[in-house]
């Protein structure tokens, strides 16, 4: 029997109803399943036990590290808390920045969304801006006014590097993409390459240098109608391909 690939997919603590939960938005899930794999939802504890994390992806055929409201504790970093940083998740922080070790080395597939994206560059020895609209000669990256149609619309240009993991998933040099984020990479971790950037120069796509298999991370919300955009579609295609769905 043709089972599809399981992909996990790193939860968010959230408050629901009153009750501490583990919560991933639906579009997430069901880009995953639109392209033939199977998401399952990984709960995220800050006391998770090290131990456990290698048996636990290697069940899996590929991993997700998610966008959330939420930012990676600037500690991680060694940086202190900016004004505009008001939102952390422990629990989120230190699934990520064990998990992603752990993908490495087991060649899983790995594909960081938003939030995913920076937990990817922190994990890599990398740091932050905390607002980039604060930053001299950066634009603001936070998502417009209007409705969710209007908030993942396609809001700035992105130059995508020639002869990198990104273009050999979508030969184009040049796409429009959307962009809801307040946070973005400052230093890039080493070890990692630049695979797109915005007209500002802010890193937008970033992927692990030495990974034998699909590892890439990209700054905008490329779940959001992924059929709808050659890009977008492209990487999941690509990731789809990676994880053997
Ligand atoms: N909080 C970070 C990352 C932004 C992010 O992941 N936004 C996601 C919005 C909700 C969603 O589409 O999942 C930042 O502000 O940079």
């Amino acid at each position: 029997m043709q089972t599809r690939p399981l992909v996990g997919v790193i939860a968010c603590r959230r408050e629901v109803e009153g009750h501490p939960s583990h919560m991933v938005t639906d579009k997430y899930l069901s880009a995953l399943r639109e392209y033939g794999l199977e998401p399952v939802i990984l709960p995220v504890w800050e006391d998770l036990d090290p131990v456990g994390v290698m048996p636990l992806l290697s069940r899996l055929d590929g991993l997700v590290l998610t966008g959330s409201y939420t930012n990676v504790a600037p500690s991680r970093y060694g940086a202190e808390r900016a004004p505009e940083n008001t939102r952390g998740d422990r629990d989120r922080d230190a699934a990520a920045m064990a998990w992603v070790p752990a993908a490495l080395e087991l060649e899983l597939p790995l594909l960081g969304i938003c939030r995913g994206f920076q937990e990817l560059n922190v994990a890599f020895g990398g740091t932050l801006f905390q607002a980039v609209q604060a930053q001299p000669g950066k634009r603001d990256h936070r998502e417009p006014e209007g409705d969710r149609a209007a908030q993942y619309a396609p809001s700035h240009d992105l130059e995508i590097r020639p002869g990198g993991r990104l273009a050999a998933l979508y030969p184009e040099r040049h796409a429009r993409v959307n962009s809801l984020h307040q946070q973005g990479i400052d230093r890039l971790g080493p070890g990692l390459d630049v695979e797109a950037v915005a007209p500002d120069g802010l890193v937008e796509a970033i992927s692990i240098a030495d990974a034998p298999r699909f590892a890439l991370a990209v700054q905008w919300h490329p779940e959001w109608q992924p059929r709808e955009h050659a890009l977008y579609d492209a990487i999941f295609r690509g990731f789809a391909e990676a994880c053997g769905g």
